[in-house]
């Protein structure tokens, strides 16, 4: 039996022998006692550890793995002994585990077959406390095959290639071609059926044919994080640490003050060392009509030579010529000429309503005394709706503009408060580091965020997945996720370590799951963040699905909020809402251009 290098003698004793690739087993590798005490901490961690996902529950200790590198956190002392028992038996290459998960599966809850991905070192050592599992191993899904054999389907059954029966206080580790190569997965039931593909059965009291009923089973599944990061920034008043070199260029270092140079007080020096939260501007994405340049009319205006026949000459004009549908337009306005001979003109009727005379006004001698020479001018077409547009307009000629304060400020990037800006940076950031996750599995770097903005809580986090459904876009995949926590949801997203969602307080129950009552539909009023510039189908999901705001990162050139379509405006569809681009702006086109470039090297290859 080949070991991988670094095992140690002691390990190897524990190899299963009748397992088809490496793996070991130590039975009893924890007390009783230690069992508890473990139990103990785990239940003792604040209910905030937890994330609820929709067949079991986790604790995260250590940081989020991340292709750039993971945020390293402490881990607490009750688990880095375990921690370092575990790497000492040479499982991490000579490397101590800095990472661990606690799963939590009640009853008949388990975990869908899949791969632990590679921001871990190739090896996975798990301790179970409270109850036996069974963990199932299966080859993966061969595409080539399921071409060959035209209509052979490949069923989780027919790949199921052998299974190990774990019991409480056992270590199991596994690693190389186990790791790589294979998937795992533990089954929804409450009880198991021993097979002859229980692999591990020689070593244990049970045979095959016995059936063993499961409890709430406990893991801690221990492993290694080559690549981490050090470098500690500050984001507001929270710590963060660096997110990925590719923002390293938005990112003030927060030693590059000179040594020997006096401090700068507190809140200075908390603003140099923020992320750039200046370096980018929120700004609304309005409709066409809000957006479009000033249409201009041609008109007949005449100077007003007598400034006492003003009133008469407005009544007489308007009875003749009623400005029908160009309500905005005003009748009167002051001569913008040099201190000249007149300091008012008026305004006649459009040229298309004037007859084909010299002048537009009828030659009824005395009724237009006090009126000059009419000439022609541009006259706005349409009421402003936004401030640029009424300042334009109002160049051509005086125009009534009803201000929405909110647009103006929002258009000048003035709308959010320093506050406000630096939850949404975090907000968008969480969303690029579920891209980024979503790029190293080799799917579409977009990530997305839903969050309730009354609360400052974050109800979902997602990504793209379309290498599990090509439907599912990160925005799908936010919305059924905002959907499981209420009880709903259609699709099980566990096998991706950056795909949460936090259920709603109080409509949640552990021991039952979700309960449906009492909840917003889906995603009435809350916002999304997204990377990138949701799709048709993705827009329209959140039509559908209520959302209150969008703010996305980077246009996209079939984006259906801004570039292609303006689906958030459009008048027809019973749900409107507002929508934001630019958080973030640069780091999610620097994403975007990189999976473009990941992605297009990675067709160049395979038609080569
Ligand atoms: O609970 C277990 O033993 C397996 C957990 C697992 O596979 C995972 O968290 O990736
Ligand atoms: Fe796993």
């Amino acid at each position: 039996m080949e070991h991988p290098t670094c095992i140690s003698e002691e390990l190897k004793r524990f190899v299963v022998r009748d397992a088809p690739q490496t793996v070991y087993y130590i039975p009893d590798f924890i007390s009783e006692e230690e069992e508890c005490y473990l139990l103990q901490q785990v239940y003792k961690s604040p209910k905030t550890k937890w994330t609820q996902l929709s067949g079991r529950r986790l604790q995260n200790w250590g940081g989020l793995p991340h292709p750039k590198g993971m945020l390293a956190e402490n881990i607490p002392g009750w688990l880095q002994t375990y921690c370092e028992k575990v790497s000492h038996l040479g499982a991490f290459g000579g490397k101590t585990a800095n990472h661990v998960l606690v799963n939590e599966y009640k009853q008949g809850e388990g975990i869908m077959p899949h791969e632990d991905g590679p921001l871990y070192h190739p090896t996975v050592t798990t301790v179970s406390l409270g109850s036996h599992t069974l963990l199932d191993f299966y080859r993966p899904l061969d595409s080539s095959e399921e071409e060959e054999e035209e209509g052979a389907l490949q069923t989780e059954a027919s790949r199921h290639l052998f299974s190990i029966l774990v019991r409480p206080r056992s270590l199991l580790v596994l690693q190389d071609d186990v790791y790589t190569r294979l998937l795992h997965g533990i089954q929804a039931s409450a009880r198991d059926t021993l097979t002859e593909r229980v692999v591990n059965l020689p070593a244990d009291q049970a045979r095959p044919g016995e059936t063993l009923t499961r409890g709430t089973r406990v893991s801690l599944t221990i492993r290694y994080v080559p690549k981490v990061m050090k470098t500690k920034l500050v984001l507001g008043r929270k710590s963060l640490s660096k997110p990925t070199a590719r923002f390293s260029h938005h990112v003030l270092k927060c030693d590059g003050r000179k040594k020997g140079k006096t401090m700068e007080p507190e809140p200075k020096r908390r603003k140099s060392c923020a992320w750039a939260v200046d370096s980018w501007v929120a700004r609304p994405v309005l409709s066409d009509a809000q957006s479009q340049e000033v249409e201009l009319l041609e008109a007949f205006a005449a100077p007003i030579t007598d400034k006492r026949q003003t009133s008469r000459l407005v009544k007489e004009l308007s009875g003749l010529y009623p400005l029908t549908g160009l309500p905005h337009l005003k009748r009167v306005r002051a001569s913008g000429g040099a201190a000249g001979a007149h300091a008012l003109e008026v305004l006649l009727c459009l040229v298309s309503e004037a007859g084909d005379g010299d002048s537009p006004l009828p030659s009824d001698g005395a009724r237009w005394e006090g009126l000059g020479e009419p000439f022609v001018v541009s006259v706005p077409a349409r009421p402003p709706l936004t401030r640029p547009q009424f300042e334009l307009a109002s160049r051509c000629w005086p125009t009534s503009f009803h201000e929405d304060k909110r647009i103006t400020v929002a258009l000048r990037g003035e709308l959010f408060s320093p506050g406000q800006r630096a939850r949404m940076q975090a907000y968008m950031a969480s969303a690029l580091e579920a891209a980024q996750a979503a790029g190293g599995l080799g799917m579409e770097a977009v990530g997305a965020v839903v969050v309730d903005p009354e609360e400052e809580r974050v109800i979902a986090v997602g990504h793209d997945c379309r290498g599990q459904h090509p439907l599912l876009h990160a925005v799908m995949v936010c919305v059924d996720l905002v959907a499981r926590g209420q009880g709903g949801g259609f699709y099980s997203f566990d096998r991706y370590a950056a795909c949460r969602f936090t259920p709603v307080p109080g409509t949640f129950d552990p021991a039952s799951g979700p309960k449906s009552s009492g909840q917003p539909y889906l995603c009435t009023g809350y916002d999304l963040y997204v990377t990138r510039e949701p799709c048709l189908m993705c827009a329209m999901a959140l039509v559908h699905s209520r959302i209150g705001r969008v703010f996305y990162g980077a246009a996209a050139a079939d984006g259906a909020l801004g570039t292609e379509l303006k689906i958030h405006t459009q008048k027809d569809l019973n749900h409107r809402f507002q929508v934001y681009s630019g958080v973030l702006s640069k780091q999610c086109e620097d994403l975007n251009r990189a999976d473009h470039l990941i992605r297009t090297d990675k067709e160049e290859g395979e038609k080569c």
